[in-house]
This record gives structure tokens, sequence and C-alpha cells, in this order.
């Protein structure tokens, strides 16, 4: 068995660790943490009273090498690059939840903050399964994609050779409230958010240059990203549509359909997706259809799972040389 911890064990992404990692065959769950500690798993989540009792540390480095081979941090942006420095430096393996390994310096510094772990940036791998599969088999630092990238990323990247790269793409996203963390916010309010929908952060969504630079990383090709979140009804879900021109004339479902073949935690769906067949899996579905060259591709995920911490477990199975899917979700919260 290998040991792994989780830091930020309090949090949504956390929760969803914890509760896949109690049933892994293959990893057994040895540290967790928040910044205070000093309590129980099932205190910080009531949930899981009477599924598993088990001490949360204060976060600690030392803590952590002490007790695993491999620890998930579900930290901030910023706090975690923090953290993660000392583990790598010790030679643990890390994959990290957050934008902090994400994005190339330049990239990251623009849109975040002045990068203080430069000296790892570049060891680690994009967890975006799918197209880094290989590379996550020999990494040890993997960085887990944003949920709206991925959700993006998955629908869009099969299209790039076909699409008319000087036309604008506009990606219309919408998200469940935990996509936005635990803390409190007016923006996250019960009152603002029932019965409403909205975007925010209009154009200039930091996701945007993250989706921009994968493309680019993947495709070799420079597409300017039109980006608007919106913010939904709803406690987990995303759903991703994207608007494109395409340059040939191909059958999009039949572009999907091979594209991901031997990919089992992809869905090409006849239909336009919904977020609940997702709801607690690993599953991206994606649906495309054309009218003449205008492209639409519309994907859903879990925020929670397959944007962050399924994900997250699939990039651990694959750096540990477990099968992709091992202990991954799929039975999805329906009805
Ligand atoms: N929610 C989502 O859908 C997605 C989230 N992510 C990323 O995953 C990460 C976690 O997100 P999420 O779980 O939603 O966030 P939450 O706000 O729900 O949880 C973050 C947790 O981190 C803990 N924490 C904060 N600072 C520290 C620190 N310095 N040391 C130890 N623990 C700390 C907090 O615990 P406490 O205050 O109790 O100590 C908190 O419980 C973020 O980087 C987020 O951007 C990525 C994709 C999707
Ligand atoms: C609904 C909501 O607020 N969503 C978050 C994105 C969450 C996520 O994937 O991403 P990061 O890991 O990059 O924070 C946002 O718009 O900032």
């Amino acid at each position: 068995m290998v040991k792994v911890g989780v830091v930020g064990a309090s949090g949504y992404t956390g929760l969803e660790l914890v509760k896949m990692l109690t049933s892994h065959p293959g990893f057994e769950l040895t540290y967790l943490a928040t910044t205070q500690g000093d309590t129980l798993i099932e205190s910080l989540h009531p949930s899981l009273e009477g599924v598993i009792t088990m001490p949360v540390e204060k976060a600690d480095v030392n803590g952590v090498l002490n007790a695993c081979d491999l620890v998930f941090l579900a930290l901030p942006h910023k706090a975690s690059m923090g953290f993660a420095k000392g583990l790598l430096e010790n030679g643990l393996k890390v994959v990290d939840l957050s934008a902090d390994y994400r994005l190339q310096l330049d990239t990251y510094e623009e849109n975040y903050c002045p990068h203080e772990d430069k000296e790892h940036l570049d060891e680690a791998v994009y967890a975006l399964i799918e197209y880094y599969r290989e590379e996550l088999k020999g990494t040890d630092l993997a960085a887990g994609p944003g949920c709206y990238p991925t959700a993006t990323l998955l629908g869009i990247l099969p299209f790039i050779p076909y699409l008319d790269t000087s036309a604008p793409l506009f990606v219309d996203a919408k998200s469940g409230v935990s996509g936005a963390g635990k803390k409190l916010s007016e923006t996250t309010h019960f009152v603002t958010v029932n019965d409403n929908i909205f975007a925010y952060n209009p154009l200039k969504h930091r996701h945007a240059p993250e989706i921009s630079e994968k493309i680019e990383k993947v495709h070799g090709v420079k597409m300017h990203v039109n980006f608007v979140p919106h913010l939904i009804p709803a406690t987990r879900g995303e759903l991703v549509s994207v608007y494109a021109t395409l340059k040939a004339d191909i059958d999009p479902l039949m572009v999907l359909k091979e594209h991901y073949a031997n990919d089992p935690f992809i869905r090409i769906r006849d239909k336009p997706v919904d977020i609940k067949s997702t709801a607690g899996t690993h599953f991206c579905d994606i649906y495309a259809a054309k009218n003449g060259n205008a492209l639409f591709v519309s994907s859903a995920i879990d925020n929670l799972l397959r944007g962050a911490s399924s994900q997250a477990l699939a990039a651990a199975n694959l750096m540990c040389g477990y099968e992709e899917g091992m202990g991954i979700p799929v039975i999805a919260y329906v009805p």
C-alpha cells in the first residue's frame, strides 16, 4: 500500500479526496491536515461519522514527510507552493490541486502572484489525464487543472486542427457554487444564487489564459479564448458550451468518437449533455454539432471530481504505477 495524505482536508475537494481514499485498494490514508489541526475528520465533516475516524493535524512539512509517500494538496493558490517546496526537496510525490504548478512562469505571474517555487515549476506535469497520461507515470509532481479548463479542453482539443483560428472562440461556462470553495462571500450567498444565474469576470477570468496556454502546448496553435463563466443555483456540476468556426467539413461526433476511442472516462453523447449525469463521477460527457461552419461543443463534468479530486486521484494512480481508474467513482447521483 502507498501511504497518502491530504492537506486541506476541511475543504470541499479535501472531503472528496477523503471519501475516495477511504476505500481505495492501493492507497492507505495516513495523514490529514488543516491550518489549525487538533480535531477529527468526522468532526470537520459530520457526514463521515461511522465511516472513518482519523485525527487531523496542524499542517506541517515534517509531519507529511514522516507519514506519507504521496500527498494531495487541496489548498488555496499560493499556500500550496509554499508547502509543496519542502516536500519536493525531500523526494515526496505531490499532487497539487491549486493553480500553483499549472502554468508556465510568465502566465502564472501575470494572472496570480510572484512564484515562490520556480525550481520545481518545470518538473510539474499538467494532470489533464487523457493528454498527459504517459508523462504522469514518470513524475513526482502533478498539477491539477482548473475545473473550467478541464471541461473546456476535453471538449475543444479534438477540434483544434479543424478550426478557423482567426475567428473568435467563445467559451460559455456554468458552474455550481462548490466551485468557489467553502469560504463565504456575497457572490455565493444563498440569496444571491438561489433562483438566479449570472456571469462573473466575463472575458477576464484567470482560466482563459490557462485554456489558451494548454491549446498551444498540445497543438502548437495560439488562440485567444473569450471565456465567460456563470454561477448557477446548483451545488456541484459544470456545463461548458464552446462556440467556434470550422475551416473543414467534419462530422463533429465522429471526430470525438475517434479521438477518445480508448478513453474510458470520456463519454461521447448523441444528445446534448447535462450536469446531473456526471455528478458524483469522474466522467466527462461531451456532445458536438455543427451548422455550416458554426461548431457547438458541449461538455459536462462534476467540478469537485473530474474538475479536481478524482482527476487528482487518477494522476496519483498513474504516478504510483496503478491502473488509472483504480478507486475512481463512476456511479452518478441520479435521480
Ligand atoms: N472547488 C472546486 O471545484 C475546485 C477547486 N480547485 C482548487 O483546489 C484547491 C482547494 O479548493 P477547495 O477545496 O474548493 O477550497 P476550500 O476553500 O473548500 O478548502 C481549502 C482548504 O484549505 C485549508 N487551508 C487553507 N490554507 C491552508 C494552509 N496554509 N495550510 C493548510 N490548510 C490550509 C482550509 O482549511 P482550514 O481553513 O480549515 O484550515 C480549507 O479547508 C484550491 O486551490 C482550488 O482552487 C480546483 C478545481 C476545482
Ligand atoms: C464557481 C467558482 O467560483 N469557480 C472558481 C474556479 C474553481 C477552479 O477550478 O479553480 P481553481 O483551482 O483555478 O481555483 C472561480 O471562478 O474562481
